[in-house]
């Protein structure tokens, strides 16, 4: 008992030593500017599972675990957004005892997050899961649902999971909401007029611009991204948030996501405040 007890009290310790380093960081850090919103791919969990001779599941649930940290790690420092790329369309195209058991996982993982003691309820997030949703199975789907409905009160940190998601979906979607609301507003079901511009004459009122496109993203709730993070040292955008990413800064360590740490999430940001004011202007068109 005497071992257990100085075993946890050596761990709080140093625990609480992290925790204190982690602020001492964050309070250079927020000296820059501070990311509002931070996107991850979160890259590498099978062959991180394949280079210690795992199974593949195994991959994705220390995935999960290094997900809660660096999700606490993003909302001490104050960062609003997170949105993770958890389960792309394609991915469905895998074989299917994997995709049963991501779905498995998924489900696991949605009901954790709503325990008491959760993330969730620490630092008070509200759960968006964004994407074709009834492309999940029914179970999923209604874990989903009931993790959305729990946190829709919670208004201090967001995070935003990306399941049955890809980017060219979400576009499609929306223009075809918004040439929905074009024929309700001007009650003409078989109107041709409608058409999409890209917003700088504007030649026909039934026309849908970008601004309504924008409006009927399934992740019209949250700013574009700041700070893109994939692991694995891929740069491509695998259909992630292509319509959100303009003035993104992209950052791609080499590291499988179960290991990504801390100092990784630092030097991402580091990164991100050296650009930060070029992006701006480039935000703005000031130049
Ligand atoms: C509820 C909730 C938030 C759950 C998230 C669980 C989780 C960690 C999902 C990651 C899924 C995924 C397909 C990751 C990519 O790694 P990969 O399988 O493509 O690995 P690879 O890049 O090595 O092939």
């Amino acid at each position: 008992m005497g071992s257990v007890g100085s075993f946890l009290s050596k761990y709080f310790e140093k625990e609480s030593m992290l925790s204190l380093l982690r602020r001492g960081v964050f309070r250079i850090l927020t000296v820059g500017p501070t990311p509002n919103h931070i996107a991850f791919i979160l890259d590498g969990n099978r062959r991180y599972a394949q280079s210690l001779n795992m199974k593949e599941g195994d991959g994705h649930k220390i995935g999960f675990l290094t997900l809660m940290s660096m999700l606490k790690y993003c909302y001490e420092m104050g960062v609003k957004y997170v949105t993770i790329y958890a389960f792309s369309i394609d991915n469905f195209k895998r074989k299917p005892h994997e995709v049963q058991n991501l779905m498995n996982l998924m489900l696991e993982k949605i009901e954790e997050l709503l325990e008491e003691e959760s993330i969730v309820h620490n630092f008070g997030i509200r759960v968006h899961f964004i994407g074709n949703l009834m492309l999940l199975n029914e179970q999923v789907r209604a874990a989903a649902k009931k993790a959305m409905a729990a946190t829709a009160k919670n208004d201090k940190v967001v995070l935003s999971i990306c399941v049955a998601y890809t980017s060219t979906d979400e576009i499609v979607h929306a223009i075809q909401e918004s040439y929905n609301e074009k024929q309700e507003e001007n009650n003409e079901p078989n109107s041709n007029d409608i058409g999409v511009h890209k917003g700088f004459v504007e030649r026909n009122p039934n026309d849908i611009k970008v601004t309504d496109i924008e409006r009927h993203m399934y992740s019209a709730f949250a700013p574009d991204p700041d700070i893109l993070i994939r692991t694995s040292g891929e740069t491509r955008l695998s259909n992630f948030l292509l319509w959100q990413t303009t003035y993104c800064h992209l950052y791609s360590p080499s590291v499988l996501w179960p290991n990504i740490s801390f100092w990784h999430l630092v030097w991402g940001i580091l990164n991100y405040q050296r650009v930060h004011s070029y992006l701006e202007k480039k935000r703005k068109k000031t130049f």
